[in-house]
C-alpha cells in the first residue's frame, strides 16, 4: 500500500512523501485519530532547535504525542478498531541496566524519525499499549507527555532519600501542571509546591498546597525535593533559584530541555550534597503505568482536561500549519489535533 507521510521540510513548510509499505510483516497498522503538539515539534516547526539539528533530522514527519485505533494486525491478535497509544521511542537492543529511552541507539520519533503525521503508522507489536474505549480523546492524545512525569518520578523514587514531607515543581506550564498533579496524588499526605512566573497560569492549579510566583517567594522557605519544568534559558534561573531553596542532600530532577548549556551554581550542588536526576522521554513501561494509573484515578484524567486547550481539525497541510500556528499563540495548555487527513 502507499502510506502518505506529511514531513516537515523546512521552518513552517510540509510536504506529502509517499512511502510503498507492505502489509505482509510484523506491523501493527494505527491510523492516528488524535494527536498534540510538544515544545520540541514547536522547535522543529519554527526553525529554533538550531541549524546544525536541523539539517540532520529534517525532513521528518513530526509529533510523537498521540493515540489512534488499530486498523490491520497481521496475526490478528488484536481487533479492528481497536484504540491504543503510540510509544515514540523505538529501541534496537535490550541492556540489562539502561533503560530503552536512554540507549543511544535507540530511535525516537519527531527527532531525527518520522513522526506520527502519516495516514498510517506502522509499529512494532510492544510499541502500542491497548486503551479502555471510554478514556477521554483528548487528555489521552498527549498521554506520552504525562509518561514523561511518571517516568521522572520512578527515577525519583529509585535515587532520592525518603524524607519526602515537601516538593517544590518549577515551570506553570503542561509538564509543571502534570508532574505537581501527579506528585499530589502519589503523597496526599506531603505538601506539593508549585513556582510560576504568571499568575494567570497558576490559578489553575488548583490542587496544590501552596503557589508562589518566583519573585515573591518566603526566604525561609525550604523544599525536600524539586522538580524543574521550564526549559530553556528560564530553567537556568530556575534551577539556581531551586540550588537556594533546597534542603541538604535533596535531590532536583531536570525535565525541561535547553538548547544552549545553561550556568548552574555547582558549588553550592557540591556543598549542599545535591543530587541531580536528568529525566528524558519514557518507555513503554511508562505508558503500562500510566495508562493503569488513569483508569484507576477517574479524577486525574478530569483534572487534566483542564490542559486541554485548542482542538484543531486537520484535513489539509495547510490546517497543520494552522494548528501549529494557533499553538504558538495559545497562552495555556495543549493544542490537541483531530487527525482527518
Ligand atoms: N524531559 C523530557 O522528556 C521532556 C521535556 N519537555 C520539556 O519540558 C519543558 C516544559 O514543557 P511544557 O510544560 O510543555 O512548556 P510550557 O511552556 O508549557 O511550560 C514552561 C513554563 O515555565 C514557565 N517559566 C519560565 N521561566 C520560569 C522560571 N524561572 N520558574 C518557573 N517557571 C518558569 C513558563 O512561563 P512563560 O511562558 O511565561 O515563560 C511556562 O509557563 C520544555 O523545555 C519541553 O521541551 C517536554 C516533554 C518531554
Ligand atoms: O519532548 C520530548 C519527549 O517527549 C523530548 O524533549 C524530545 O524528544 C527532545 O528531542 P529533541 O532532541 O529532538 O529536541
Ligand atoms: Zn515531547
Amino acid at each position: 500500500m502507499i502510506n502518505q507521510v506529511y514531513r516537515l521540510v523546512s521552518p513552517r513548510q510540509f510536504e506529502i512523501t509517499y512511502k510503498d509499505r507492505s502489509l505482509q510483516s510484523d506491523y501493527v497498522v494505527v491510523r492516528p485519530t488524535y494527536l498534540s503538539i510538544c515544545a520540541a515539534d514547536q522547535r522543529y516547526y519554527t526553525g529554533t532547535r538550531g541549524k546544525e539539528a536541523m539539517a540532520k533530522k529534517l525532513p521528518m514527519a513530526l509529533i510523537h504525542e498521540g493515540i489512534g485505533k488499530i486498523v490491520y494486525d497481521p496475526l490478528n491478535e488484536f481487533k479492528t478498531g481497536t484504540p491504543v497509544v503510540m510509544v515514540p521511542n523505538t529501541p534496537v537492543e535490550d541492556d540489562d541496566v539502561i533503560a530503552e529511552n536512554y540507549l543511544r541507539s535507540s530511535k525516537f520519533r519527531s527527532s531525527g524519525y518520522d513522526g506520527f503525521m502519516q495516514d498510517y503508522v506502522f509499529l512494532k507489536r510492544d510499541r502500542f499499549v491497548t486503551l479502555p474505549e471510554d478514556l477521554d480523546p483528548h487528555v489521552s492524545a498527549f498521554m506520552e507527555l504525562i509518561t514523561i512525569a511518571m517516568h521522572c518520578l520512578v527515577r525519583f523514587e529509585a535515587k532520592a532519600h525518603v524524607r519526602r514531607s515537601n516538593f517544590g515543581v518549577w515551570g506553570d506550564g503542561n509538564l509543571g501542571y502534570i508532574t505537581s498533579l501527579i506528585l499530589k496524588k502519589r503523597y496526599p499526605e506531603s505538601k506539593v509546591m508549585i513556582f510560576g512566573k504568571n499568575q494567570y497560569k497558576l490559578e489553575h492549579f488548583s490542587f496544590v498546597d501552596e503557589a508562589y510566583q518566583i519573585d515573591q517567594i518566603p526566604e525561609d522557605l525550604q523544599i525536600d525535593h524539586a522538580f524543574e519544568a521550564v526549559g530553556s534559558k528560564g530553567s537556568q534561573y530556575a534551577i539556581n533559584q531551586i540550588i537556594d531553596y533546597l534542603h541538604p542532600e535533596g535531590t532536583i530532577s531536570l525535565m525541561g530541555v535547553s538548547e544552549y548549556p545553561i550556568e548552574i551554581n555547582t558549588r553550592m550542588i557540591l556543598e549542599k550534597g545535591i543530587t541531580v536526576i536528568g529525566s528524558s522521554r519514557s518507555g513503554r513501561a511508562d505508558f503500562e503505568n500510566t495508562v493503569e494509573f488513569m483508569k484507576e484515578h477517574p479524577e486525574f484524567v478530569e483534572y487534566l482536561g483542564t490542559l486541554v486547550g485548542e482542538v484543531q481539525v486537520v484535513r489539509t497541510i495547510q490546517d497543520i500549519n494552522d494548528a501549529f500556528e494557533k499553538d504558538l499563540t495559545s497562552s495555556w495548555g495543549k493544542t490537541v489535533i483531530e487527525w482527518k487527513i
